[in-house]
């Protein structure tokens, strides 16, 4: 696909130019604007108003040192990034990445992509992400401390209850999010829900851990339902054993579905009977093993491990989830699975199929459930959890989990019905960018040239 529309065209060569080195941020740029051609048309006053130069250039973007000390004595530096992307309709939310690949370009997409998210869930939260190029695995949780407490000596100067709310994403669980609070605390000698995804005993939520695993699996099963099919009896292929390819294994399986894979950066599993997940939890969760360690732990006979990514999109399957990282599955992948009878794929990572995959989805006719929504659920429920600080109360995990399945029902329902409008039936990529767009682009015209 490529752009028709003349004003996006000379706009994204403009992003272009100013974004030089950070194709992630183009790609995401580009995808938007794509979809928001029919809108270019039928709104000239949101043209007029400046929204669209305005939405593709971040608030704040703020990179600082980041010197910590590790277990042997020697000083480390790594690098800090927030990036404050817009606030037209709440305060900056949005996560932490720690993985080593991080530059401001992959800060720049993940920001970008936040706005229209947080827009969809309902709930009042602008765009922001944010994060560094540490590694935390392989490090002690002495090292990790003194990292996230290094981090945060700086990044508390930028954020607040108010003003930006930074979560959890690649890397940073909640051993992270519970030094980082703490250091905030102790700095500001103040007590806020400045981070969500915290710990149970200090301000956390019920159902923050679950939810964009769950969220995903409550949005595709919407999906799935609105084109007369259903999770139940259907075979699953989950990238990554992270946070969210851990929870979305659970509920698929609890809509009665077989999840037969899953991997992390070194490798996959594949288990014809079904993942065995208390074994993935132990492994992933508590000892921060390696996915591998499962064909030896489970009582599975017939597991396998495979050396390397990829193929894990080989495996025959009737949906997939990539729940891992960025630009994970790529035209040759995307032909594999729908060669294999695969017929819908969903998105629990950000941005994890890229743009040729995607051509091909449309081409064979795939369901396809694009990030920015399907795996809205855990920042939704991070909006869920900010209310519960501010009102000093705290909710069962059945009426955040209920309010988190009625969000994602309520976010499938705007996709579906943007794409209607504007003439895309079926095009859950364009009724999400639409719908997630239109809000703040209301927001920003509404608050003038700011
Ligand atoms: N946590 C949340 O609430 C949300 C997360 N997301 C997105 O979901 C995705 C996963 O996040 P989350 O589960 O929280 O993160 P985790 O750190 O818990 O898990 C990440 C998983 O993905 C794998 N992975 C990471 N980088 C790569 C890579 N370059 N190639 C292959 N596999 C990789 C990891 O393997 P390994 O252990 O080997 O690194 C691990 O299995 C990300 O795209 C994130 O932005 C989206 C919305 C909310
Ligand atoms: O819960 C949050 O605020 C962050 C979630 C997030 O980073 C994401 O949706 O990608």
């Amino acid at each position: 696909m490529a752009l028709k529309n003349q004003y996006l065209i000379d706009l994204l060569e403009t992003v272009k130019k100013r974004n030089a080195g950070e194709p992630e941020f183009i790609q995401a740029v580009t995808e938007v604007f794509m979809c928001l051609e029919p809108v270019v048309e039928k709104r000239p006053d949101l043209v007029e108003a400046g929204v669209f130069e305005r939405i593709v250039e971040p608030e704040r973007q703020i990179i600082f040192r980041v010197p910590w000390v590790d277990d042997n004595g020697k000083v480390q530096v790594n690098r800090g990034f927030r990036i404050q992307f817009n606030s037209a309709i709440g305060p900056y939310k949005g996560g932490l990445r720690l993985h080593p690949s991080v530059y401001s370009g992959i800060i720049k997409f993940l920001g970008f992509e936040q706005i229209f998210k947080n827009s969809l869930t309902t709930l009042p939260m602008g765009g922001g992400k944010g994060g560094s190029d540490f590694d935390p695995k392989g490090k002690s949780d002495g090292e990790v401390m003194r990292f996230c407490q290094s981090f945060m000596t700086e990044l508390c100067k930028h954020i607040g209850p108010d003003c930006d709310v930074p979560a959890g994403d690649i890397g940073t669980g909640a051993r992270e999010i519970g030094y980082m609070f703490g250091q905030y605390k102790r700095i500001r000698n103040e007590w806020s829900g400045v981070l969500t995804g915290k710990g149970l005993t200090y301000g956390g939520s019920l159902a923050r851990t679950e939810a964009t695993g769950f969220g995903l699996c409550y949005f595709t099963e919407e999906m799935l339902k609105a084109n007369g099919k259903s999770f139940k009896d259907q075979t699953v292929v989950i990238s990554g054993s992270g946070n969210v390819a851990i929870y979305a294994t659970k509920k698929a399986t609890e809509f009665g579905a077989k999840v037969v894979a899953l991997s992390d950066s070194n490798g996959y599993i594949y288990d014809p009977d079904g993942i065995d997940l208390p074994v993935v939890q132990q492994i992933k969760e508590v000892e921060r093993g390696r996915i591998k360690e499962y064909v030896d732990r489970t009582s599975h006979k017939n597991a396998t491990y495979t050396e390397g990514c990829s193929g894990i999109w080989s495996i025959k399957c009737d949906i997939a989830l990539p729940c891992a990282t960025q630009n994970e599955i790529d035209a040759d992948s995307a032909k594999k699975l729908a060669a294999n009878g695969c017929y819908a794929v969903s998105e629990g990572a950000n941005m994890p199929s890229t743009p040729e995959a995607i051509d091909v989805y449309f081409e064979n006719k795939m369901l396809y459930g694009p990030a920015k929504a399907a795996n809205a659920g855990g920042v939704a429920t991070s909006g869920l959890e900010m209310s519960q600080n501010s009102e000093r109360l705290s909710w069962t995990f059945e009426e955040v989990d209920a309010k988190l399945h009625g969000i994602m029902k309520e976010i499938f329902k705007s996709c579906d019905e943007a794409a209607k409008e504007f003439g895309m039936e079926g095009n859950y990529m364009a009724g999400a960018n639409i719908a997630g767009f239109l809000k703040v682009a209301e927001a920003m015209k509404a608050q003038g040239c700011v």
